[in-house]
C-alpha cells in the first residue's frame, strides 16, 4: 500500500499557487494577502490628543490651580489649528491634531470646562495624553506580510494606512461530482436500496470552508458515459473561467460498477490503495478534458472516508494554493481517555472529541466509515500510526483540531 505521505505529496504536486487578484476591502475577510502591505504613511499620521480637554504647555501649570485664556477650539478633523502661544490653552477633542507649541493635554474632568478661560486643577507631564505621530506604524513599514490571513483587525489596519483594496490569491475553483446509482437528492423520498446524496454537499462545504470556490454538480449514476458527459459538459461550460480541481466521490474500489475507476483508468488518472483507514482507495491525476488538462482527485464513496481523505489530502493543498501560512489543521497531543485498537499497517484517523482543559481525547463512534453521525459529533481527528495496533488509556496521541 502507498504511504499516506507519498500520496499527499502527489496530490500537492497537482496544484500550484493561484494567481494574484485585487479585492476591495469589503471582500477581503478570510482571504490571504499575496504581497507584503507596505504602509505609505505613519500611524498616527500626526500627533493628536488622547483625551477631550485642553492642549497646554506643561510648564505653564507650575502653580495650581492655573487659569489660562482659551485661545482656540480644535475639534477632531480641524485641519487649520493654530500654534499655541505660551500662557494660553486650546480646547481640544480626542483625535484632534496637537497644536505646535503644546506638549500635553489636560483632560476636561480636571478643569472647570471653561470656553473663554479655563481653570486647571492638576498638572500634567510633558507628553501626557498625547498620541505621538508614528508610534503605531512608521512610513515604509511592512504592516502585513504576504501570507497574512485577513481578519477584522487586518482589514482595519489596511484601511487605516489608506489601502482601499488588497492583493490576494485567487480562490481555487473546485468541481464536486458524486457518483452512485443508489443516490437521491436530499429532500426527495427514498425507495428501499436508495440513500440521500450526502458526499456532494459535504465536500462542497469542505471546499468552501478551506477558502476555495465549490461548484457542486448534479450527481451521476454508475454509468461511465453519463459520468464523463457530465464532467466534460461542466468543464466546457467553464472554458472562460477554468477549473483548478475536480473532486469526485465514490466508484473507486473493487466492485463490479466502479464508474470513476472505469472512466478514468488509461486516461491519466492513477489509482492506489493508501495505507490509511478510512480512505484507503484513492486516485489522482490530470483528466484530458475539452478545455485541456484538469487536476482530479478521486475520493472514496463512504462518507467518513470521503471527508477524512479531503482533510488529509485536499484541504492542505487548497490552502497552500491560497498562500496560507499553515495549510494543515492545527495539531496537538492529548492523552487518550479510553483504549482503542487500530489496524496494522494503516494510519488510522478516528473521530474524536477533545477536552482541552484536561488534555484528553475520546474517540467518537466506532471506526466504520459509514458512521456519519459520529463524524458530525467530532471536533477532532485522532491519529494512530501505521505500526500501532493498540493505544492504552492515558497514552498520548496526535490530534488534528477540526474547528481550528
Ligand atoms: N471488495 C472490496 N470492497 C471494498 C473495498 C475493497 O478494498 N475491496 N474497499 C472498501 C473501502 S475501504 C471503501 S472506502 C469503499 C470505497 O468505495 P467506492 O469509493 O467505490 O464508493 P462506492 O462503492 O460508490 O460507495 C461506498 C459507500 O458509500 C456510499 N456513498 C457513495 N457515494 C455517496 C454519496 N455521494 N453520498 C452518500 N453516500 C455515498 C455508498 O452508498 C456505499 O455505501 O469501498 C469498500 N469496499
Ligand atoms: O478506506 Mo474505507 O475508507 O475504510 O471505508
Amino acid at each position: 500500500m502507498r504511504p499516506v505521505a507519498e500520496h499527499a505529496e502527489a496530490v500537492a504536486a497537482l496544484l500550484g499557487p493561484t494567481a494574484t487578484e485585487t479585492v476591495p476591502l469589503a471582500g477581503a475577510l478570510g482571504r490571504i494577502l499575496a504581497e507584503d502591505l507596505v504602509s505609505p504613511m505613519a500611524l498616527p499620521p500626526f500627533s493628536n490628543s488622547a483625551m477631550d480637554g485642553y492642549a497646554v504647555r506643561s510648564a505653564d501649570l507650575a502653580d495650581l490651580p492655573a487659569e489660562l485664556p482659551v485661545a482656540a477650539d480644535i475639534p477632531a478633523g480641524r485641519t487649520d489649528g493654530p500654534a499655541l502661544d505660551g500662557g494660553t490653552a486650546h480646547r481640544i477633542m480626542t483625535g484632534a491634531a496637537m497644536p505646535d507649541g503644546a506638549d500635553a493635554v489636560v483632560q476636561v474632568e480636571w478643569t472647570d470646562a471653561g470656553t473663554e478661560r479655563v481653570r486647571i486643577e492638576r498638572a500634567v507631564a510633558a507628553g501626557q495624553n498625547v498620541r505621538v505621530a508614528g508610534e503605531d506604524v512608521t512610513a515604509g513599514q511592512v504592516v502585513l506580510p504576504a501570507g497574512t490571513v485577513l481578519g477584522p483587525a487586518q482589514v482595519g489596519l489596511a484601511a487605516a494606512v489608506g489601502a482601499g483594496s488588497l492583493p490576494v490569491r485567487r480562490r481555487p475553483r473546485v468541481l464536486v461530482l458524486s457518483t452512485g446509482s443508489e443516490l437521491v437528492a436530499p429532500g426527495e423520498p427514498l425507495r428501499h436500496g436508495q440513500i440521500h446524496e450526502s458526499n456532494g454537499p459535504m465536500l462542497a462545504a469542505a471546499v468552501t470552508d478551506a477558502g476555495a470556490v465549490a461548484e457542486l454538480l448534479r450527481f451521476v449514476p454508475d454509468d461511465v458515459e453519463q459520468f464523463l458527459g457530465t464532467l466534460d459538459e461542466a468543464l466546457a461550460a467553464r472554458a472562460d473561467d477554468p477549473v483548478d480541481l475536480v473532486l469526485t466521490s465514490g466508484g473507486v474500489s473493487a466492485g463490479a460498477y466502479e464508474v470513476v475507476k472505469d472512466a478514468f483508468t488509461d486516461r491519466g488518472i492513477t489509482f492506489a490503495k493508501v495505507a490509511m483507514q478510512p480512505g484507503m482507495p484513492q486516485g489522482l491525476g490530470h483528466h484530458h478534458g475539452p478545455t485541456g488538462d484538469v487536476a482530479v482527485v478521486t475520493l472514496p464513496g463512504n462518507p467518513v472516508s470521503s471527508l477524512v481523505s479531503f482533510e488529509v489530502f485536499v484541504r492542505p493543498v487548497l490552502r497552500a494554493a491560497l498562500g496560507h501560512p499553515q495549510p494543515g489543521r492545527p495539531r496537538v497531543r492529548a492523552r487518550l481517555a479510553e483504549p482503542l485498537d487500530s489496524p496494522p499497517g494503516r494510519r488510522q484517523f478516528r473521530r474524536g472529541r477533545l477536552d482541552a482543559v484536561d488534555g484528553t481525547v475520546t474517540a467518537v463512534g466506532a471506526p466504520g466509515s459509514h458512521l456519519l453521525a459520529a463524524l458530525a459529533r467530532a471536533d477532532c481527528l485522532l491519529v494512530v500510526g501505521e505500526e500501532t495496533t493498540r493505544v492504552e488509556a492515558g497514552e498520548v496521541v496526535e490530534v488534528w483540531l477540526l474547528d481550528g
